[in-house]
């Protein structure tokens, strides 16, 4: 009986230290990918400072930062990863809306149509991501190290009231910029007849994703919206996704 009992205890203890050992790990690669998201959007704010101010026109300043925006932001796709596995407390639907639609910004309109890259549109909303993620992921690396200055927490659950709204403004006139090329160039689309004997019109598949930035916006606005009350006036709220 008393070895029984021991048994159990022994049990409980491996299975204390195994989770013990998974948060060290989860926690050293939070703590790495933050620093590292961080610096990434460092890196591209003053590129793109200095580009400005040296040049004096926002014209080139997409392509002299294209490659670190592509690196950069493709890596933001682990996001998705951290929350399926469970390791932040964050849906991944909600991450996954988010991360897919700055991947096809990034992958499909701005690197795959060089005549929307001088756009004002793409600076407005390169602009807001750049502010949004230095202090988001900012946001994650101090409270890892559980000191994070009140600036930086007001910064994170107030700025996106003003700047998500940019975001898409910018994130939309780029696409829409975009139509006229996409439809002169047939870029990305398969015409009937062909062999898969199907077809597919990247046009009306974009004014299709602008469609749904209607329904879906809204959903990640009052999702933070929520994550506001939550923070910042300490609400208790039941998120029905999650
Ligand atoms: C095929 C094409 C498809 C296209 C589809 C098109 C439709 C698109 C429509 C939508 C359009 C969106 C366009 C977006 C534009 C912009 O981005 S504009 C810029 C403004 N943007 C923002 O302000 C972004 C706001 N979004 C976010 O902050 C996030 O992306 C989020 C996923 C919505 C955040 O979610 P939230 O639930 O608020 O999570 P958090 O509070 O941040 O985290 C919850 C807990 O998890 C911890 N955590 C999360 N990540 C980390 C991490 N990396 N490291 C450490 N910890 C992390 C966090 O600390 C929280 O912990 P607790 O406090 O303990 O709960």
């Amino acid at each position: 009986m008393a070895s029984g009992e021991e048994d159990g205890a022994l049990e409980e203890k491996e299975t204390n230290n195994k989770k013990r050992t998974k948060s060290i790990i989860a926690t050293a690669w939070l703590m790495f990918y933050n620093i590292a998201m961080t610096a990434g959007w460092l890196v591209l704010a003053v590129a793109m400072t200095r580009y400005y101010f040296q040049k004096g026109t926002h014209k080139g300043l997409y392509r002299s930062i294209a490659r670190t925006l592509k690196f950069f932001q493709t890596f933001a796709l682990l996001e998705v990863g951290h929350c399926a596995i469970g390791i932040v407390r964050t849906s991944v639907i909600v991450t996954g809306v988010q991360v897919s639609s700055r991947i096809f910004m990034v992958w499909f309109i701005t690197h795959s149509i060089r005549q929307v890259q001088n756009q004002e549109s793409v600076i407005l909303f390169l602009v807001v991501w750049t502010v949004t993620e230095i202090t988001r992921y900012s946001f994650y690396t101090f409270s890892l190290l559980k000191h994070l200055p009140y600036f930086i927490k007001w910064a994170r659950y107030n700025m996106f009231i003003v700047m998500y709204p940019l975001g898409v403004i910018g994130e939309l006139m780029t696409i829409y910029a975009a139509l006229p090329y996409v439809r002169k160039a047939g870029m990305y689309s398969l015409r009937l007849p062909n062999k898969y004997n199907v077809s597919f019109d990247y046009y009306y598949f974009l004014i299709i994703v602008m469609l749904s930035y209607i329904p879906l916006f809204p959903q990640l606005y009052f999702h933070m919206l929520r994550q506001r009350r939550k923070v910042l006036h300490g609400e208790v709220i039941v998120e029905k996704d999650e």
